[in-house]
């Protein structure tokens, strides 16, 4: 559905929204409970990529359809590798065919696993037979997707004699690995990150443990974005929210004070207050670490009329769509400078917006809701807007809670 976007006639907000669980702990959490039943979920996502993750958990033989869901895609591939007896075909969107999985199948296969692609020699769709693994190292390249290596780590525990890999390359979205580790040492599972080597001890049976999931940092991004984008004065809270986050996207609350926005942290929540302070115009930002929430920092940057400089891009180019191409095309559509790099961007200060552009979101929920704070700046359309029900549904009626108007066409 197309919407039509227009900002608060007030640009000074003061409003309190509740954001659904991680889909990335969500997904995690999922499977590790699908492994060790005594494992109860708390704040759940209700995403379509936790969703399609809760569902394809439960089949035993056919063809799981996992949609768009990359994270689902991954730890699904591991999971069914290791489950004796289950035989499925995992298939997802046509963009899932395009995402790369031979990485991930290769470890899997030197592993013992019995995996065959049906068309594509290193995409999706996959047969996978389920072994017995007990085999316990496997080495992989780190430099592609760190999804890859959490699929390996999460079904470590269960596997005969536990797992070691060894990381080849650069290391990337390292958080996303560390939140893999924190959630296995949250149920008790001993492992170790050292150098590029980490070990997984097996483990049969954990005891009765509540995995409470936090509220997903990438859709909190697009609230620091219309925060910077707002008069100074305004408070945003969200909750559920800690400090001690295993989300590496909890990084904007350090890069979002370059944009006048001060969060402070409450019980469960976070409240985001756009100062006076001058916005920065030297911003320069490796994002190898928090790849999601690029869309929504070149954005702001583009909505405040400052530059920017983003490195560590590689990933992007292999997510739901080729979101370095997509941010050109879309930036460019409403007059910015911008020229991208296969792993890097550069935006320079925004001479003028144009009003009224329809913005393309190829599939990506990440591009609607990255683009939608700038109604905060000008009238705007968005296409394809259900989108969003990728990560974060309830997105277009939390902005209608911040006094957007949006209409539906
Ligand atoms: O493990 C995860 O939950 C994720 C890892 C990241 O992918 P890459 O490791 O492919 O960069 C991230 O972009 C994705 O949204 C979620
Ligand atoms: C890249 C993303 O998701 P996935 O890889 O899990 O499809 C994302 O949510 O930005």
């Amino acid at each position: 559905m197309k919407l039509h976007l227009t900002g608060p006639s007030d640009k000074h907000l003061n409003e309190i929204i509740t954001i659904t669980g991680s889909k990335s702990e969500s997904n995690r959490s999922l499977l590790l409970a699908a492994l060790y039943p005594a494992i109860s979920i708390e704040n759940l996502s209700n995403s379509d990529d936790a969703q399609v993750m809760e569902q394809g958990l439960k089949i035993t033989e056919g063809t799981v359809d996992i949609h768009h869901a990359g994270t689902a895609m991954r730890f699904l591939t591991g999971y069914f590798a290791s489950q004796e007896g289950k035989e499925v075909t995992l298939t997802g969107s046509k963009r899932m065919t395009e995402r790369p999985i031979e990485i991930l199948v290769d470890a899997l296969k030197s592993l013992g696993a019995d995996i065959s692609y049906v068309k594509d020699e290193g995409y999706p769709p996959i047969k996978i037979k389920g072994q017995r693994i007990v085999k316990d190292k496997v080495s992989l390249p780190a430099n592609v997707s760190s999804q890859y290596i959490s699929s390996l780590l999460l079904i470590a525990p269960s596997l005969a004699n536990g797992l070691e890999l060894e990381l080849v390359g650069k290391i990337t979205s390292v958080p996303y690995i560390n939140m893999t580790l924190g959630l296995l040492e949250e149920i008790g599972v001993q492992t170790s990150f050292e150098g590029n080597i980490i070990k997984v001890s097996p483990q049969t049976t954990v005891t009765p443990t509540k995995l409470v999931v936090e509220s997903d940092w990438s859709s909190a991004s697009y609230f620091y974005s219309i925060c910077a984008l707002s008069e100074p004065g305004t408070e945003i809270t969200l909750s559920a929210y800690k400090k001690e986050s295993l989300q590496g996207d909890s990084v904007l609350a350090k890069i979002y004070t370059s944009f006048g926005v001060e969060t402070t942290f409450g019980q469960n929540r976070i409240t985001l207050k756009k100062t006076d302070k001058k916005v920065s115009t030297e911003n320069e930002f490796d994002l190898a670490n928090a790849p999601d929430i690029a869309q929504t920092i070149a954005v702001t940057c583009f909505g405040l009329g400052v530059g920017c400089h983003l490195t560590g891009l590689h990933t992007l180019k292999i997510k739901e769509t080729d979101r370095l191409e997509a941010l050109h095309t879309e930036l460019s559509k409403l007059g910015a400078s911008i020229s991208v790099t296969d792993k890097a961007l550069t935006l320079l200060p925004t001479k003028a917006i144009v009003a009224d552009v329809a913005i393309d979101t190829y599939n990506d929920h990440r591009m609607a809701m990255a683009f939608a704070p700038l109604a905060m700046c000008t009238t705007l359309f968005v296409n394809d807007s259900e989108v969003v029900s990728k990560s974060y549904p309830d997105f277009w009626n939390d902005l209608k809670q911040l006094h957007f108007t949006i209409i539906e066409l």
